[in-house]
Order: structure tokens, then C-alpha cells, then sequence
């Protein structure tokens, strides 16, 4: 069953067309790979997906909602999380703090009734932080629980971004480039960790990765861009026989990931 189907999205930045047309469509339950060189658009088709930038023209729908014109909150109320290329956490707060705020949109106690404590808020919250435990468990974060997160090395402080998203209970999880700047062995749990949120959890994922290797080991299905261009889509083996894929990819030097 498909639950996200892109539809010829354009997006235009003053005389630069970033998206021309892109379609494709993501499985319930898949997990979906963006790629593409620097410039491809893989930022900006993740910004339409989550209403950060709005299309020009074209459609995406989850399920039967069209998301396109929807405020990336509203999204977000549609079951829809995404992590962030950047950190963007709260550096202070704890590894806990941090997951509470992906909470934020199923608790029902208000502001007023929160602040002031009251029985029913305050079971509330307490149901909320067991489970923030789990989900820092299921990350490997239980240790750290009340650590603030900018004491954490970079490797795990990615982990608190999923594990933020993760919090949101979505079924539409967008992950943008999660093993960043992290070494082999990092990249390999936080691959293991993305596998186990979608087999386990029941979870759609959509990825925006510059690792290639990751990408074919983790993705059922991979979309490429080159120049705001769909060019080809398919399984992971489809894409990288593809002889365009190798020319505007593929085919650079596997030592320089990044094409400048
Ligand atoms: N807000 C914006 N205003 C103007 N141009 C933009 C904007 N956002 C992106 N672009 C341009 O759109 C094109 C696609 O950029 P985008 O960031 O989506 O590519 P990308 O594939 O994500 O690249 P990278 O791998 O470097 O993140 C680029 O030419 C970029 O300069």
C-alpha cells in the first residue's frame, strides 16, 4: 500500500528551478532513499515533504491528505517527524528534556493545568517520561537519560535526534543525512537503529543520505535527483546499475562522497 505519493513537484527559487516534476511513491512500512549530489534538491524535496518550503506546483499526499499548502505543524499532527541535517536540539536540557519536546504534540493537559501541577496533568506527564525511557532504551540512550545533551559526543547526540522523532510516534519518519559526519561504526549502529525503528515499530522511513553504501544496504526502494531531475527509481540493485545514476553518482570517486 502506498502511504506517500509525490506527484510532479516544482519548486522554484527566484529563476532556479530546485524540483522539476519529481514523482515517486513510498510504501507503508518502507523505507525509501533520497540520493543525490550536493545541489540535487534532496533538502528541498525533505522541505516540501514536512511544509518547510511550499511547492510551486504539484502534489504530495499522505494517504488521502494533501499535504502541500499544510504548515509544517499541521504535518507534524499528521504523523509526520523529521530530524534535521544540523542538530537542532535543545543543548541544555537533558537527553530526557529533549525526547519530552517531541511529546509535546499528544499531551492533552494544557499549559495552565501543567504549570500548575494538577493530579491529572501530573499522571500525564509521568505516563510521557516512562515512555521517553523506553524510547531512550530502544536508542541505547538509558544511561544518559539526564545528561544534558551538549555533554554527549557527536555520534550520540544524533541518536537523540531520532530518538526525538521518534517520540512524536510517527508513521511517516524523515531523516535527513542521520550519519553525517559520523565514522564507520557509528554509521553502522545508527543504520542497525533505523532498521530495528521500522521492522519494530511499523514505521515508514524516507532518508536523505550522501553514503551510498549505506543507502543500498538500508533502503528498499531509492529515488535519485541530479540537478533538481528525477533520474532514475527503483531498488537499491536497479538504481545502481542505472547508467545515468553511474554518470551523475555513482560513478565519482568513491573517495570524494561529496561532489562540489
Ligand atoms: N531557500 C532557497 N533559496 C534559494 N535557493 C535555494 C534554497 N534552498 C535550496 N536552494 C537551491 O536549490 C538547489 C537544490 O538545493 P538542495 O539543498 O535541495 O540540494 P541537496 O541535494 O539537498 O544538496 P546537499 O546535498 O548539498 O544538501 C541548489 O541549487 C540550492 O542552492
Amino acid at each position: 500500500m502506498t502511504l506517500l505519493e509525490v506527484t510532479d513537484v516544482t519548486v522554484k527559487f527566484a529563476g532556479l528551478t530546485a524540483l522539476d516534476k519529481v514523482g515517486f511513491t513510498v510504501e507503508d512500512g518502507s523505507v525509501h532513499a533520497i540520493l543525490g549530489p550536493n545541489g540535487a534538491g534532496k533538502s528541498t524535496c525533505f522541505n516540501v515533504l514536512s511544509g518547510v518550503y511550499r511547492a510551486t506546483s504539484g502534489s504530495v499526499r499522505l494517504g488521502r491528505r494533501e499535504l502541500v499548502g499544510l504548515a509544517p505543524h499541521r504535518i507534524a499532527a499528521l504523523g509526520v517527524a523529521r530530524t534535521f541535517q544540523n542538530i537542532a536540539l535543545a543543548g541544555r536540557l537533558t537527553v530526557a528534556d529533549n525526547l519530552m519536546l517531541g511529546r509535546q504534540r499528544l499531551m492533552k493537559a494544557g499549559f495552565l493545568s501543567a504549570g500548575l501541577r494538577l493530579p491529572q496533568a501530573r499522571r500525564e506527564e509521568a505516563e510521557h517520561r516512562r515512555r521517553v525511557a523506553e524510547i531512550a532504551e530502544f536508542i541505547g540512550l538509558e544511561d544518559h537519560l539526564h545528561s544534558p545533551v551538549g555533554v554527549l559526543p557527536y555520534g550520540l547526540r544524533k541518536r537523540v535526534e531520532l530518538g526525538r522523532a521518534l517520540a512524536m510516534e510517527p508513521r511517516l519518519l524523515l531523516l535527513d543525512e542521520p550519519v553525517a559526519g559520523m565514522n564507520g561504526g557509528e554509521r553502522r549502529e545508527m543504520a542497525a537503529l533505523i532498521r530495528a525503528a521500522q521492522r519494530g515499530l511499523g514505521l515508514t522511513v524516507v532518508i536523505v543520505e550522501h553514503d551510498i553504501g549505506l543507502v543500498m544496504n538500508l533502503a528498499d526502494r531509492v529515488t535519485v535527483l541530479d540537478f533538481g531531475r528525477l533520474i532514475a527509481t527503483g531498488t537499491p540493485a536497479e538504481v545502481q546499475r542505472d547508467p545515468e545514476v553511474i554518470r551523475a553518482y555513482l560513478g565519482a570517486d568513491p573517495q570524494q562522497e561529496h561532489r562540489s
